[in-house]
């Protein structure tokens, strides 16, 4: 039984034991064994006659079976014994148990494996040959060993010797470019886990170091019983030619992709083919284009001449180019850059003609839009100085030509800053916008208006009448209805506001050719008028020019004399009635280096319109109060007050009260020594701003005094609102004096107003004694002037 079950096992393994003794020289098998070797179950057999049964190709692989037994007491052999008409694959294996060469072994069918075998390798063998017969490139990875093989066609693809050949795993690897390696590298691991081949299109570096574009196919062809693959084989070609042409397919195809739209036109000036980009610009699709003529596209702005003229250009030299117009499908016209080319066949005949279209839509928008914005006025579109510069030069071209007279007039607005501070910019916006339409009304088409930024317009009139005089009265005649315009109320929201325009205005003839000259010359006519008293309008002429040159001389002199401290004071008594001193006024002096004293009457005003006035007026300040605070130390001088006289753009500076304190602290003046001479013009032009400072400063105990009180406005009501302290009768009613019955009169109100409101009363400019005793006679006990002393620097 138990002999049963053992025999039943080998056979189920195909597997048998067998015995062999030295001294019987006989070999003896299970039942399984002699199966395998095909001998009748319990055959006792001679080790020779078991040769014999061995196949002739496998004896040396016995022999050595042999020798290793007898040499290392053990053996095992692969080989093949007869099996009737074929041959049975076995392993066999044996081991010496005794000295007496007793051997025992087993011996396995591996008959199935070894075919399996033998056809992969016949396949393999077969692959190859098919291969190489390709002039492909093979290679067999052992993965394994990680060693790779390669036949001939593979190293001379990448010009590699395979006798100086690495055959390690990582060698191959690494000839992958690096941009391809890890795509490759997924594809084999892929591969390996499941997929059992992979194709590849990789680049691998020559030998010479440039890359080659390779087809790359791996197949698993041996794996182990777990699964886990032992051996790939696959082949390699070159498909560099391929890839290239490729590569030249895709950027052909890109370049007819592009942003440009294209056409190709067959030599009988036919479309065969039109890219999208043509599309999107002609509004066209390729099938409605194809077998049409590219005249499809022409817009009727250029003659036959001109198409036939681009054909024969392209012809004759092989491309043209330029900016011309189309149609586009839906009617409208579009600017493009055209470029044509002929393509020639190897005949030298044209075959196609290439045509490139870009769309210059945007461009020419966006000139337009540099454009605007270069030579027009963004609030209102209207021209800006440049675009007016260039019309007046063309105009004084044509004006030259023609002799027909033309005007500028320069038009700036009255009372705008105020509506801008208090209302806001926007505000101010509209107003301007709202000028430029009141101006563009009543203008003819070919006059210019300009504005040249803030609140300055500029109004070109061309081809008016040759004679100067006629043409200056048609000026004056449009001026006085733009003037009309610009003066009608502006209705902003709830806000009206009124608006006048100061207005010069310059003829042709006078600017010598010269727009800057012109418009220098309208501005200065502007600028009168404004000086005039606005809303009012002024030709420009050569004395204007003078007067204006003489002030900007003057203006220079007074910069220079003020950085070089050229200016003094000098002071003249305020006496009372006994003719004692009560005070003096301090009054300024330019000591100029060659023309000596010159009097404050020469530069006041310019010093007002400059602002040089604020330096200058601060100084003034400054010595006065530190003459008093000198004065304050003297016994016979402590009394006596000092007045300086203040101009109105100096009391309208914000800080000027500020100023005033600081001067007096740092000079230690007395601030009830200190007299301030205001003018009534000064106080009325915002009296409620001026109260409050004077009232201010009263509180320091600083006095003020009314200047030239009588020549200003008859209102007299803001006197009781005012901190003042004196009011001073101005020269003009002094010199008057007892000459004209009305100065009489004037000059007496004027000392009982004072005295009704309690206020102190001086005479300035008494000279005479007729005049004191009349001053005194009417209860003036103060007075100034040349009859006491003439103002001099102070001893
Ligand atoms: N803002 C400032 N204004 C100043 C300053 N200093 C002077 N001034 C103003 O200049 C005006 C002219 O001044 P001036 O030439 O000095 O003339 C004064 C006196 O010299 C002159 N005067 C006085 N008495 C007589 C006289 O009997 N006869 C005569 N012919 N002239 C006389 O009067 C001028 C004084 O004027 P007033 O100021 O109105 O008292 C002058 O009006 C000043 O306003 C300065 O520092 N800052």
């Amino acid at each position: 039984m138990r002999h049963q079950i053992t025999h039943r096992i080998q056979h189920l393994a195909r597997l048998g034991n067998w015995h062999y003794s030295a001294g019987g020289d006989h070999l003896e098998g299970s039942d399984e064994a002699c199966r395998l070797l095909g001998l009748p179950a319990g055959a006792i057999l001679h080790p020779r006659k078991l040769a014999e049964r061995i196949h002739p190709q496998d004896q040396p692989a016995l022999q050595t079976a042999w020798r290793e037994l007898m040499n290392d007491k053990h053996f095992a052999v692969e080989l093949r014994v007869r099996d009737g008409e074929s041959w049975r694959w076995l392993y066999i294996s044996g081991e010496a148990v005794d000295a007496d060469l007793q051997v025992i072994g087993f011996v396995q069918d591996i008959n199935a494996r070894k075919q399996r075998e033998l056809e992969l390798g016949a396949q393999a063998q077969q692959l190859a040959l098919a291969m190489t017969a390709s002039g492909e490139g093979l290679w067999d990875w052992n993965l394994a060993t990680q060693q790779v093989s390669h036949n001939a066609q593979w190293c001379r693809l990448l010009g590699l010797d395979p006798s100086h050949l690495s055959h390690a795993t990582d060698f191959f690897i690494h000839l992958i470019h690096p941009h391809d390696r890890p795509a490759v590298q997924a594809r084999i691991g892929t591969c390996l886990q499941d997929k059992g081949s992979y194709v590849s299109e990789h680049r691998l570096r020559h030998h010479d170091g440039h890359y080659v574009w390779v087809l790359d196919r791996g197949d698993v062809v041996e794996r182990d019983e777990a699964g886990t693959v032992l051996r790939m084989v696959g082949s390699l070609s070159d498909i560099s030619q391929r890839r290239a042409a490729d590569e030249e397919l895709r950027i052909a195809a890109s370049v007819f992709d592009a942003q440009e739209g294209m056409l190709i036109v067959g030599a009988d000036q036919r479309i065969l083919r039109a890219n999208r980009a043509f599309g999107e610009i002609s509004g066209y699709n390729g099938p409605d284009l194809a077998g049409q003529s590219p005249l499809l596209l022409r817009t009727g702005k250029y003659d036959m001449d001109f198409y036939n003229g681009i054909w024969e250009a392209v012809a004759s030299s092989g491309s043209w180019q330029g900016e011309l117009w189309i149609k586009h499908q839906q009617g409208r016209f579009i600017p493009v850059w055209m470029t044509g080319s002929a393509i020639w066949d190897d005949g030298g005949t044209i075959s196609h003609y290439i045509v490139t279209l870009s769309d210059l839509s945007q461009y020419k928008a966006a000139e337009r839009e540099i454009h605007r914005l270069a030579f027009y006025d963004p609030l209102t579109g209207l021209p800006n100085r440049r675009l007016l510069l260039e019309r007046i030069e063309h105009a004084l071209l044509t004006h030259q030509r023609s002799g027909n007279e033309g005007a500028l007039l320069f038009i700036d607005l009255d009372n705008f800053k105020p509506l801008n501070d208090s209302y806001g910019h926007e505000m101010g916006d509209r107003l301007l916008k709202e000028v430029a339409e009141r101006l563009g009304q009543r203008l003819r088409q070919d006059d210019t208006i300009a504005r040249l930024g803030g609140d300055e317009f500029v109004v070109l009139l061309e081809n008016l009448d040759s004679e100067p005089a006629k043409a200056a009265s048609q000026t004056e005649h449009v001026a006085e209805i733009l003037s009309d315009l610009l003066a009608q109320p502006y209705h902003l929201d709830s806000h009206t506001h009124h608006c006048t325009g100061s207005i010069g205005i310059a003829l042709f003839s006078d600017a010598a050719g010269r727009a800057d000259e012109l418009l220098r010359q309208a501005d200065l006519a502007m600028y009168q008028a404004k000086t005039a008293g606005r809303n009012a309008l002024r030709f420009y002429d050569q004395a204007m020019q003078t007067a204006v040159q003489q002030r900007l001389t003057q203006e220079h002199a007074l910069r220079e004399a003020i950085a070089a401290q050229q200016f003094v004071l000098h002071y003249q008594k305020q006496v009372d009635n006994n003719g004692a001193a009560t005070g003096y006024e301090a009054l300024l002096r330019w000591k100029h280096p060659q023309r000596g004293l010159i009097a404050p009457g020469y530069f006041i005003a310019l010093a007002e319109e400059t602002g040089l006035i604020i330096p200058l007026g601060r100084w003034v300040l400054e010595q006065a109060c530190q003459q008093l605070a000198r004065w304050s130390k003297e016994e016979d001088c402590a009394h006596l007050r000092l007045a300086v006289n203040i101009s109105p753009l100096q009391f309208q500076q914000d800080d000027f009260v500020d100023t005033v304190i600081a001067i007096l602290q740092q000079s230690g003046a007395t601030p009830e020594r200190l007299e301030l001479e205001l003018t009534e013009s000064l106080l009325l032009s915002d009296i409620a701003h001026a109260a409050d400072k004077m009232h201010r400063l009263r509180k320091h105990g600083v006095l003020f005094s009314l200047d030239d009180f009588g020549t200003g406005y008859s209102s007299l009501s803001y006197l009781k609102h005012l901190p003042l302290n004196q009011l001073k009768i101005d020269k003009s009613f002094v010199d008057d004096i007892t000459h004209s019955t009305s100065a009489d009169a004037i000059v007496r109100t004027i000392i009982a107003l004072a005295h009704s409101l309690e206020l102190n009363v001086i005479a300035e400019g008494v000279e005479t004694a007729q005049q004191r005793d009349f001053l005194l006679a009417n209860g003036c006990k103060h007075h100034q002037g040349y009859l006491y002393e003439k103002p001099a620097p102070l001893s």
